[in-house]
Parts: structure tokens; sequence; C-alpha cells
């Protein structure tokens, strides 16, 4: 009876749900409006709908219910009521190694075909080990937080208090499953700051120096800036975003992590902005650019279907248009570190040989940083070199 239930809400939020707004929000909606919904409820509700969205387009012609049953058995790695109802002979197959697993699926569907999971084979960038890549979405990524410097100790000694399991993959970077509520145990926002592993890993490209100028282009709410300001407190920096609620995020981060000296702007990159900027001179230019986004859809699988090829071509128009209002505000000899959150060459290594030609940069390093081998998002980073 409860697996009937369970499927029966997983239906009536998939019918509900527009898809033009990301799936959490729309899910913080839909219980706000269906109180009578417990927190089990509500946590199966979740699994269910976004492990659905996991299986991306595999599948695609086989009724919604089954497609359901093969990512709650590919997705789930304990046995639940859901499998044990709906496909009992799976059910305790469930805790088999996932490559098995899909050897079981191939078996039962002929047509199911792992590539299908992510339908963009064509764009993905040479680095992408795409078997790993695939398989990866149907792993729920972990959460990440960077420990400001000095930190450390305190924020371990306080998880280990409140029997929080967590594991240490970096002398600031501490790794927990993405379930787990930090914000009761860690009570003091400012010493600490979630940013994925990868992102993090991105970061280490910035290298510096004391008293340098920086700007952080598409600042959004400042997570490469934080980090910047963690490894290095006298750089001046300039944070900058299109949007102004996004920056008034930013301000708060940076208010609790108790920065105060540092310069905000709203400024259109698409745009001219001589008037403001005619005068600055960067040692370090951060354009962590707006971007597909797609090696970070395993935290948000509904983008995997929800995408149209149209909008690589448009990001890629964007980044470039950006970047010509801002790279001329760099100083000869000093870094430019071009980021995407993306697995797409377009907006890749693809337009690092574009930055290269149009503005004169020499390629110091760049990197894939493929996330999917830890549980994390893939970003793309390169340090150019004008
Ligand atoms: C990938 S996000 C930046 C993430 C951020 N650096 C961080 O670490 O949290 C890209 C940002 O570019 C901004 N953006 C998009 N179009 C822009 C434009 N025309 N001018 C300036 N910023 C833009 C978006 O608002 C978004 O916040």
């Amino acid at each position: 009876m409860k697996a009937i239930h369970q499927l029966s809400t997983f239906q009536n939020i998939l019918k509900q749900y527009s898809q033009n707004e990301p799936l959490h929000r729309f899910l913080a909606t839909y219980y706000r409006q269906n109180k009578q919904m417990g927190s089990k409820d509500r946590r199966t509700a979740s699994r269910l709908i976004y492990n659905y969205f996991r299986l991306g387009k595999a599948l695609v012609n086989e009724p919604i219910e089954e497609r359901l049953i093969v990512a709650e058995f590919l997705c789930n790695t304990e046995t639940n009521d859901f499998i044990a109802h709906f496909k009992p002979n799976w059910n305790q197959l469930v805790p088999l190694p996932l490559k098995e697993k899909i050897n079981l699926v191939k078996a039962e569907y002929p047509d199911f075909n792992l590539a299908d999971v992510f339908p963009f084979q064509n764009y993905i960038s040479d680095k992408v080990d795409q078997e790993a890549f695939y398989q990866s979405f149907f792993i729920q990524p972990d959460l990440f937080i960077r420990m400001q410097r000095g930190q450390d100790n305190r924020i371990i000694n306080q998880l280990k208090v409140a029997d929080i399991k967590f594991t240490q993959v970096g002398p600031q970077t501490l790794a927990f499953t993405n379930s787990t509520n930090l914000d009761q145990v860690l009570t003091d926002k400012g010493i600490y700051e979630v940013q994925d592993l990868s992102s993090q890993k991105a970061c280490t490209y910035f290298k510096p120096q004391k008293w340098d100028k920086w700007w952080d282009c598409c600042a959004a709410s400042g997570g490469k800036s934080l980090y910047l300001h963690d490894e290095e407190p006298t750089v001046k920096l300039l944070v900058s975003d299109n949007r102004a609620s996004i920056l008034e995020n930013l301000k708060e981060r940076f208010s609790l992590a108790r920065i105060t000296n540092y310069q905000r702007k709203v400024l259109d990159l698409t745009l001219n902005q001589a008037l403001f900027l005619h005068d600055y001179e960067f040692d370090g230019i951060i354009l962590d650019a707006p971007c597909s986004g797609s090696g970070t859809w395993g935290r948000t699988p509904e983008m995997i279907t929800q995408t149209e090829e149209y909008k690589i071509k448009f990001y890629t128009e964007l980044q470039r248009k950006i970047a010509l209002n801002v790279v001329k505000y760099l100083k000869v000899g000093k870094p430019l570190i071009y980021i995407t959150c993306s697995v797409f060459k377009a907006e890749n290594e693809e337009q690092v040989e574009w930055l290269c030609k149009q503005f004169n940069l020499v390629v110091e390093s760049q990197e894939l940083i493929t996330g999917y081998n830890y549980k994390a998002d893939t970003l793309f980073v390169a340090r150019l070199i004008k």
C-alpha cells in the first residue's frame, strides 16, 4: 500500500512540475502546499523524482513507471519498500555494484543504452571518461565544505561532538553525504563555506600575490572570491555581477566572513563598462563564466532533459561577449582565470583557443577537473597569461 501511495505522489509531482524552474524550488513550494506530508514522505518523494530525472533520456520509450523502477534500482545502494513492492526480484540485488546492475537492466531492457543518460555526447570534452561520467549520474554527489584557514580544528571538534560523519579530503576540505544538515551543528556561519571540491581545486589556480588587485567579474554570491580572500587577505578585490540580488547574498556572506574591505558593483559585462572601469587595472581576473552548467547536473539532474542544444551556442557567445569587456583591464604578464562548470569543449578547450587568439594570451595551465570520480562536480579551469 505504502509503495502505491509513493508512486501516486511521484506521478502527481511529475504532472505538476512544469520544468521551467529548478526542481528543488518547485518541491519546496509543493511541500508547503501539501502540509499533510510528513518528513519521511517528503524525503521519499524527493528521492523518487530526483532518481527519475537521473535516468536522463535512457529508456525514453518505456512507460514512466517502469523508468522510475529502473532509476530506483540503479540509484539506490540499499533495498527499499518501493523496489520490494514493484520489482521484488530486483530488491535483493540493489546492493550490487553499479556495473552489474546496469547489465541486469540491459538483460531485461535491451534498449537500455548508458550513453542515453546524457544526450550530448558529441559536445563532450575529449578529457571526459564518458562511461564513468554517465555512471556518475546514478550516484548522488557529496556535500563539501571549505573551512577557513585556522578554523579547521574548531570545526572538526564541533562535528565530532555532534557525531556527524565526515571525511577530510584536503587540509581545508570536508566531505559529507548530501543529506547532512550542518546548520544546527556549525552555528558560526562565517568560518566555513559550502563549496564543491572541484570548485575548491579550481581556486588553487589563482595564486595571488600580496596587495594584488583582483576582479571577480561574474562573482554571483562570491564563492571564488571568498576562497581568494582566505588565501591572500591583502588582495584588493572588486566583485561584480549583472544581478543585484545575488550581490546582496555576496554582501551577507562577506559580512559573515568579516570581509569589509572590497568593492562591489552591478555590471552587465555584455556592455562596455568603460565609464566605471576606465582607470582600473588588475593583477588577476576571475572569469567564472555563465555556462551550461553541464558539469553540475549530477546535482540538478532535471537539467539533462530540460537543456536544449542551442543553449550551448548561446553560452559560448555570451562568454565571448563578456571576455571582450573584461580582458582589456588585465595588466600585461598577469593571469585571467577562466572557469566553467561545463563538460562541453565549446565552452572549455575551444573557448581557451579563442581567448588566446583574440587577446594574445598564453596558456600557463588548464585542466578539466573530473569530479565524477569523487562524487563532486566537473569544472574546467585555465590560467591564461596576458
Ligand atoms: C557561474 S556563475 C558564477 C559563480 C560564482 N563565481 C561562484 O563561485 O559562486 C556566473 C555568474 O555570471 C553572471 N552573469 C551572467 N551574465 C552576466 C553578464 N552579462 N554580466 C555579468 N555577469 C553575468 C550570472 O549572474 C552568474 O552569477
